[in-house]
């Protein structure tokens, strides 16, 4: 997968080419390219923003700027790419977007500042029958997308064959079987008094197993009821309904 990223202060985006996500890059199970908005001005300002028709405070990014600069990053690949518009206004990015977007061979990211992008920048990505989302990574308003990208990225290198050394806990994540993860536990047996559940340390897996689903079930029903609502009928079996 190759991910570019268009931001105005392409230092922000340095931690993906930390740890795990640098080592996926270093491994070449990603490319990422962070490019500097500025370079596709042409004043000598180098202005990004100007005020808000309509009125209102803050300021607008300007489509001019966005439009070279998108066409010019999407030119430098012949891959076909969705373009993510991260802003407080998008659809929820959830684990399931980032599930989908490992199908991608290509993510730009378009990083906005001020109150955002000009939305003639994304109208005119669609109407050329570009993929464009634009997505919110939480109800909160950030001073830019550039965070939630290092999210989103995150989230979905995370998810490429071959970047985790244990496939199997992405597949047990919370929320890839729509129930929050339960408590975890490891030495000592005993620390400043509290002793790990019994059970884990009993050998028996199916009941380790059934200990674990009625500890992720309770924490989901006091912490995100709604995660509960939204299960599929068949989701919970006759032993989850008696918990
Ligand atoms: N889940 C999210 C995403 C964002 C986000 C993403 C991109 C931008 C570009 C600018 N701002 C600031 C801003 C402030 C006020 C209204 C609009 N935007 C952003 C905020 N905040 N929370």
């Amino acid at each position: 997968m190759r991910i570019d990223v268009i931001t105005i202060f392409p230092g922000y985006l340095a931690p993906l080419r930390e740890a795990l996500l640098g080592r996926a890059i270093g491994a070449g199970l990603v490319d990422l390219a962070v490019h500097d908005l500025r370079s596709w001005t042409r004043d000598v300002h180098q202005a990004v923003d100007d005020s808000p028709y309509g009125g209102g405070p803050g300021m607008v990014m300007r489509p001019q700027v966005w439009g070279e600069a998108l066409d010019a990053v999407l030119a430098l690949d012949e891959r076909p790419a969705r373009i993510v518009v991260p802003t407080p206004a998008g659809r929820p990015f959830t684990q399931a977007t980032a599930q989908a977007w490992t199908g991608e061979e290509r993510l730009v990211f378009a990083c906005g500042r001020y109150e955002g992008i000009d939305q003639r920048v994304v109208d005119d990505a669609r109407r050329r029958d570009l993929p464009v989302d634009e997505v919110s990574i939480g109800d909160y308003v950030l001073v830019g997308g550039e965070v939630a990208v290092l999210v989103m990225v995150e989230a979905v290198v995370r998810l490429l064959p071959g970047v985790l050394g244990n496939p199997a806990s992405a597949q047990q994540d919370s929320f890839s079987d729509g129930l929050l993860e339960g408590p975890a536990y490891t030495r000592p047996e005993v620390w400043r008094g509290l002793a790990v559940p019994e059970v884990l340390r009993s050998g028996n897996h199916a009941k380790i197993a059934r200990w674990r689903r009625d500890r992720a079930l309770e924490r989901t029903a006091q912490r995100r009821p709604d995660l509960l609502a939204a299960l599929p009928e068949d989701a919970l079996d006759d032993a989850d309904r008696a918990f």
